[in-house]
């Protein structure tokens, strides 16, 4: 079920500008995680880093029992391969029409013949509702069909970790709004853990099922959607609220005489609103992975600050969790497969609590018209 990523105590700087440091984490085998932070606190070095395009100063990365900044070119060049990466712009070349591009990994990295990776180039293609467009240049299809192009190529390998920066960029929100569900429903279809950096509030509020927040050169908080979304760390509240009070500043900090007079004149970043429901998979089935609220701080010994997982209505998502699977349970059951069983985060399956029922119907492909 994809691969659990361990990072502990990685640190990075180009010269005497440090970037992050001492952040450790684990992300968890096969769900979404989504990394949030301001402008410049060095996500996509942090995603480069993952992969073996940037290397830390010190730290660890740890990929099953492989150590990634540790390895020689030789292992770093076969860890590589269990990498699928979606850059910003889709990172297609200029002069390939769609198919090329998407073939490349496999003509660079297999021996495959040419009718079976036309095969594999049409599956994906299919996947990310690209077919009819094989024959077209990156220059002349939209901003989100080439993403969407970079995300086939990103999966012809079969990766078992996606990390994916910035879908969002230049994508209106309703674009946003489909591709998100091409995610959710390739996580539900594929063993990948996926890793997506992004600015989109309302995409990190409903897509994920964990959030990590970057700030002042730390990782300030990393754990279940439900924690952040009902936190009172102050940056956690800012950036999720997209809010002009509290630490974080125009150009990354505010100094302690703005806090001071946000403070003098009762100025707060407020409460944050209501957990909405978590994003299903388009057919209305329970991705394996999605998990019980506080599940992950209990597989992970982590004490959840206090106040977490009760939201601006007062619920408790953790209380309401048994109520909300047993009635997805029902629903699933008709659609089909067995519902899930305990996974390696805790005793569950799902979704969010019980506001409004999985998007049922007809199952349909991910690949989405947008
Ligand atoms: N190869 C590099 N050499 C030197 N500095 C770099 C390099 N790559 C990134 N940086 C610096 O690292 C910092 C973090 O950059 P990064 O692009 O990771 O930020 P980010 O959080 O992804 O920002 P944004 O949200 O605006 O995309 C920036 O100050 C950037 O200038």
């Amino acid at each position: 079920m994809g691969v659990e990523i361990r990072v502990e105590g990685l640190t990075k700087a180009f010269g005497s500008q440090t970037i992050w440091q001492d952040v450790s984490l684990t992300i968890p085998s096969g769900e979404i995680s989504v990394l949030l932070g301001p402008s410049g606190t060095g996500k996509s070095v942090f995603l480069k880093s993952l992969v073996g395009l940037l290397k830390p100063n010190r730290g660890h990365i740890w990929i099953g029992d492989r150590d990634l900044p540790y390895l020689s070119e030789g292992q770093l060049y076969e860890t590589r391969k269990l990498f699928g990466v979606l850059f910003q712009d889709g990172a297609l070349f200029g002069s390939m029409n769609l198919f090329d591009n998407i073939a490349f990994p496999l003509r660079e990295h297999t021996k495959k013949s040419e009718s079976e990776i036309k095969r594999i180039v049409m599956e994906k293609m299919d996947l990310v509702g690209l077919v009819g467009a094989e024959g077209k240049l990156p220059g002349e299809i939209s901003g989100g069909m080439k993403k969407r192009a970079g995300l086939a190529r990103a999966l012809v390998l079969d990766p078992e970790i996606l990390l994916i920066d910035e879908p969002d960029s230049g994508l209106d929100p309703v674009r946003t709004s489909f591709l998100n569900q091409v995610f959710v429903d390739l996580n539900a279809q594929i063993n990948a853990t996926f890793l997506i950096v992004t600015h989109d509030i309302n995409t990190a509020r409903t897509l994920p099922d964990n959030i990590g927040l970057l700030f002042r050169r730390e990782l300030v908080m990393f754990g279940p959607r439900e924690m952040l979304l009902s936190s009172e760390e102050p940056v956690v509240r800012q950036f999720l609220n997209a809010s002009k009070i509290g630490p974080i500043g125009m150009s990354e900090e505010k100094d302690i005489s703005e806090l001071e007079a946000e403070a003098n004149m009762g100025l707060e970043a407020g409460k944050l609103p209501p957990i909405p429901p978590q994003q299903m998979p388009s057919n209305g089935l329970i991705r394996p992975t999605q998990h019980a609220p506080g599940a992950w701080c209990a597989a992970h010994g982590v004490t959840p600050p206090p106040g977490s997982f009760i939201d601006e209505l007062g619920r408790n998502w953790v209380e309401e969790w048994p109520r909300y699977v047993a009635s997805m349970s029902a629903v699933a059951g008709q659609h089909a497969g067995p519902p899930p069983g305990p996974g390696p985060q805790g005793p569950g399956p799902q979704a969010g609590p019980p506001m409004g029922g999985p998007q049922g119907g007809r199952p349909q492909p991910p690949g989405a018209r947008y």
